[in-house]
C-alpha cells in the first residue's frame, strides 16, 4: 500500500504553464493582459504584475475589469513591487510561485508581466531551477511592442553603442528593446489601430531584422489578442533534437566605463533555430541580473486639486524637457473628480476614473515617473510652475 503525502500529490500533477509578458515601458502589457483576463473563459489564472516604481498601479487597473467581482474568484492578481522580478536580488519570486504551486488545483495558467525594464530571461531561468521546474513549465514569452514608436525609430539602433562611453538614454532604450525582442517567442505588434497595411509590413520587417528567430508575430488591434494566440502555445515543452542553439562570436568586449545594461548584448551570442517546441537550457540564456543604474523612477505628490488641461501640458513638457519615458498615476481635480494619468513619452492621456478603479481614491495626487537619469527636482519645479500647484 502506498501512502500519498501532500507533497507527493503536488508533484504528481502536471506542471502549470507560465506565460511571460514582456515589452518596453508603456508598450501596452497591462492593457493586453486585461483583454486576456476578460477572454479567459473557464481558465483560472494567476497573474504576477511587476512594476518599476514604488507605487503599484497596473494591479489596480487589472482588478478593475468590467467583471471584476466575478473575476476575483478565478483570477488571482499579485502585485510585485519588489524591483525587477526574478532578478538576482529578488527574494519574493520563488516563494510567490511556490504558493501558487500549493494552490495547483485552483490554477490553470500563470501570467507574469515583467517590468518594462526587465528581460524575460530572469523568469525563464528561475522557472528551470530545481525548486520551480517540478511545478511549472514555460508556455511562451510574449514581447508587446509599441509599433508606432518602433516605426518612428524611437527604439534606435543598438549597434552604435560606444565601448567606453556611458550609454545615452536612446542607446539604453535601444539595448533593452532589442534584448526583449531577442528573447521573445511571440512578438505582439500593439497600438496598430491607426496604422496602414504598408506600415504593418514595415513593422514586421523591422522585427524580423531585430529578432530573426521570433516564432510568431501577432497583430493586436487596441491591445486585443485572441487568447488562443497567447496561452497554451506550449513552445517550451521538451522535444530534444528538433531545436538547436547556436552562438555567434562575441563581437567585442566592453570597456571599463560601459554600463551593465548596454553590455548585456555584447556578451550574448545566443540565437534560436528550429520551429518545433523547444526548451531553454540554463546555459543558453546568459544574462546579467543587474539593472542599469541609469534607469530611475520617482514619485511626485500634490495636495492641491489639479486642472486637467494645465496638468496635461505640464506633463507633456516634462517629458520633452527631461528623459522621462513613462508617467502614470492618479490625480485629484476640483470636485473630488479623479483622473488616471497614462503617459508614454510625451503622449499623455488623462481619463476619468470610477472610484472602484482607484484604490487610492480620496488621497492626494500621486504620479510615478520613469526615465533614464531624469532629474526629480527639475520635473517637480516644472510641474509646480506650470500647474500653479505645489508638487514634491
Ligand atoms: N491607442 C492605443 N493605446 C494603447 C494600446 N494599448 C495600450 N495603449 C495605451 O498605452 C498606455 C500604456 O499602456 P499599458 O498597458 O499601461 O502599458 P504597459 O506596457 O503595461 O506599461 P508599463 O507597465 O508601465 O511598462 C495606456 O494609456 C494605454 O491605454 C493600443 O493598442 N492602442
Amino acid at each position: 500500500m502506498s501512502i500519498n503525502t501532500p507533497d507527493d500529490k503536488l508533484y504528481a500533477r502536471p506542471p502549470i504553464p507560465v506565460t511571460v509578458v514582456t515589452g518596453f515601458l508603456g508598450a501596452g502589457k497591462t492593457t493586453l493582459l486585461r483583454g486576456l483576463v476578460q477572454k479567459r473563459q473557464a481558465r483560472r489564472l494567476a497573474l504576477l504584475i511587476n512594476e518599476f516604481g514604488e507605487v503599484a498601479i497596473d494591479g489596480d487597473l487589472l482588478r478593475a475589469t468590467p467583471d471584476g467581482a466575478r473575476a476575483k474568484t478565478v483570477v488571482q492578481i499579485q502585485d510585485f513591487p519588489y524591483g525587477l522580478i526574478a532578478y538576482g536580488d529578488d527574494e519574493h519570486f520563488v516563494p510567490a510561485m511556490l504558493a501558487i504551486a500549493a494552490r495547483r488545483a485552483q490554477i490553470d495558467h500563470v501570467l507574469i508581466e515583467t517590468s518594462g525594464l526587465a528581460l524575460p530571461t530572469a523568469v525563464m531561468e528561475a522557472l528551470q531551477s530545481d525548486v520551480l521546474a517540478p511545478h511549472f513549465i514555460l508556455d511562451a514569452t510574449l514581447a508587446v511592442v509599441d509599433t508606432p514608436l518602433m516605426l518612428a525609430g524611437d527604439f534606435g539602433d543598438v549597434d552604435v553603442l560606444g565601448a567606453d562611453a556611458p550609454p545615452t538614454a536612446g542607446q539604453a532604450v535601444a539595448a533593452m528593446f532589442a534584448q526583449q525582442l531577442e528573447f521573445a517567442d511571440v512578438v505582439v505588434l500593439n497600438k496598430i489601430d491607426a496604422l496602414q497595411e504598408d506600415q504593418l509590413l514595415q513593422a514586421e520587417t523591422r522585427v524580423r531584422e531585430c529578432a530573426p528567430n521570433v516564432r510568431f508575430l501577432e497583430l493586436a488591434y487596441e491591445a486585443q489578442l485572441d487568447i488562443r494566440l497567447a496561452l497554451g502555445l506550449r513552445l517550451h515543452q521538451a522535444s530534444q533534437g528538433t531545436h538547436q542553439h547556436s552562438y555567434t562570436p562575441l563581437p567585442r568586449m566592453p570597456g571599463p566605463q560601459a554600463s551593465v545594461l548596454a553590455d548585456q548584448r555584447l556578451f550574448n551570442g545566443h540565437s534560436h533555430s528550429g520551429l518545433a517546441a523547444h526548451s531553454h537550457g540554463l546555459s543558453t540564456h546568459k544574462h546579467f541580473h543587474e539593472q542599469d543604474p541609469g534607469w530611475l523612477s520617482f514619485t511626485l505628490r500634490s495636495r492641491a486639486p489639479q486642472t486637467e488641461d494645465r496638468l496635461r501640458l505640464a506633463l507633456t513638457e516634462a517629458a520633452r524637457a527631461e528623459p522621462i519615458l513613462r508617467t502614470k498615476g492618479f490625480v485629484r481635480c476640483a470636485g473630488a473628480r479623479r483622473l488616471l494619468v497614462q503617459g508614454v513619452r510625451a503622449r499623455v492621456n488623462l481619463d476619468s476614473v470610477e472610484e472602484h478603479q482607484d484604490a487610492q481614491s480620496g488621497t492626494a495626487s500621486e504620479l510615478v515617473f520613469i526615465g533614464y537619469h531624469p532629474s526629480r527636482n527639475k520635473v517637480a519645479a516644472l510641474l509646480s510652475e506650470m500647474t500653479g500647484t505645489e508638487w514634491q
